[in-house]
């Protein structure tokens, strides 16, 4: 089979759970691969039954995206290649361990990989959609992003930091012709938790890979902002949200609020 679109869509952390599977779909709608992650062997095993299958082109980048040489290559495919229409921001990590039981170094990398890869590729590519008012980036974020009781806090942040830069870009780039998504997956049935230290049979039953991403998928096609595929009440997060939007008016005020100034009580 030839390709259908003639697009192509670059996935980070293609080479297993969710982003392999994301790779699996576009492939099925037609689209060209270039697959991004550290593991070459498995994701020519990856490209190899895709290829077959569906017919479409797969590049293979080897990178660590916590390499700056090698982060830069693949922002330079993302900046040179016209054909990339879709840039998926996939690879992450996450630590099982508490804030204090995390080595300075640990919290560096996931923030590197979680945030300064997926911020640097986002802004590699963008210029070249705002150009051809196309294009469109989804990044996967987390639920832990709305839970900061949960005990994950670096890991967290990184994925309100997504959350928070979806939301923006969407705001500055929607107008543009761009689509931004950001994906709040729950805990999915991956190699992340095992990866982190995590005993994933230890933990109640979790959503499926294969499920989650057709979900996200559901709300890439609608053109989502924000999707939560667990979620069973989208309105719950509308709430959310617009509760947010109702303070905004709000924030900016010349002198602080009542409840912040000095009370100087003359008394006699
Ligand atoms: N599974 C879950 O419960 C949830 C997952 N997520 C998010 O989903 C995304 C995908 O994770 P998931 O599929 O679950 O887990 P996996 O561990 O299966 O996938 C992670 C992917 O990222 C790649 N990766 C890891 N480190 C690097 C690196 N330094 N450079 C390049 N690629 C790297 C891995 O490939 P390789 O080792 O070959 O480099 C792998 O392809 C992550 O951002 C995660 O935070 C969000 C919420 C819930
Ligand atoms: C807790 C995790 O590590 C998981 N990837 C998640 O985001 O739920």
């Amino acid at each position: 089979m030839d390709s259908l679109t003639n697009q192509t869509v670059l996935i980070t952390g293609a080479s297993s759970g969710i982003g392999a599977v994301y790779a699996d779909r576009f492939a099925k709608r037609g689209y060209n691969l270039v697959l991004v992650a550290r593991d070459r062997t498995r994701m020519e095993a990856l490209a190899n039954r895709v290829r077959q299958e569906t017919g479409v082109a797969v590049d293979i980048l080897q990178a660590d995206l916590t390499e700056m040489g090698e982060l830069a290559q693949v922002e330079e495919r993302l900046r040179t290649d016209t054909r990339i229409s879709v840039l998926i921001n996939n690879a992450g990590a996450s630590v099982a361990s508490s804030f204090v039981q995390q080595s300075p170094d640990e919290i560096a990398k996931i923030i590197s990989l979680n945030i300064t890869a997926l911020t640097r590729l986002s802004s590699a590519v963008a210029p070249r959609f705002v150009e051809a008012g196309d294009g469109a980036i989804i990044n996967i974020s987390s639920a832990v992003a709305l839970v900061p009781e949960f005990g994950l806090t670096i890991y967290g942040a990184t994925k309100a930091f997504v959350l928070f830069l979806s939301q923006g870009l969407h705001s500055e780039l929607g107008p543009k012709g761009i689509y931004v998504q950001a994906v709040l997956p729950a805990s999915t049935r991956t190699e992340i938790w095992e990866r982190s230290g995590w005993d994933l049979n230890a933990l109640p039953p979790v959503m499926e890979v294969d499920d989650l991403v057709d979900a996200a998928l559901v709300g890439f096609d609608r053109r989502e902002t924000v999707t939560i595929p667990s979620l069973p009440d989208a309105e719950q997060w509308n709430t959310f949200d617009a509760a947010r939007q109702v303070m905004l008016p709000n924030l900016n005020q010349v002198h602080p609020a009542n409840r912040y100034r000095l009370v100087t009580s003359i008394q006699e």
